[in-house]
């Protein structure tokens, strides 16, 4: 069965680009492991996009993020942060997902 993830709809035009190649979630939403196919849709409407490959996920702690993160992020480093905070408020815990397109 293909797994499913979902992203903010204004990540959209950055992931079919090759801009925003991994994304920082909570441990509930990092149940994947490297080579899983995964069909990516717009979390507002549900909408499917792309499918992606993933092809690595590795813990990290938010005070350990850092330029490299926010690069593959298409961010600064206090904008990535900020997205972080806004969406998993005060969670230290994180597991970076790195994916291509397929
Ligand atoms: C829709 C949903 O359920 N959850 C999330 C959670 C995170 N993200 C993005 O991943 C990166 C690091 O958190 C940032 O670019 C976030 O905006 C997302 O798009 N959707």
């Amino acid at each position: 069965m293909m797994k499913d993830i979902t992203f903010y709809g204004r990540f959209e035009a950055d992931i079919l680009a090759g801009r925003k190649t991994i994304t920082l979630r909570e441990a509930s939403d990092a149940d994947f492991v490297a080579g899983d196919r995964v069909r990516v849709s717009r979390y507002e409407d549900n909408v499917f996009f792309c499918n992606i490959e993933i092809i690595d996920v590795t813990p990290v702690q938010f005070d350990e993020l850092n330029n490299a993160h926010a690069v593959q992020e298409n961010m600064t480093l206090p904008e990535l942060k900020q997205v972080i905070s806004e969406i998993y408020p005060g969670l230290k815990s994180l597991f970076m997902i790195a994916f291509r397109l397929v």
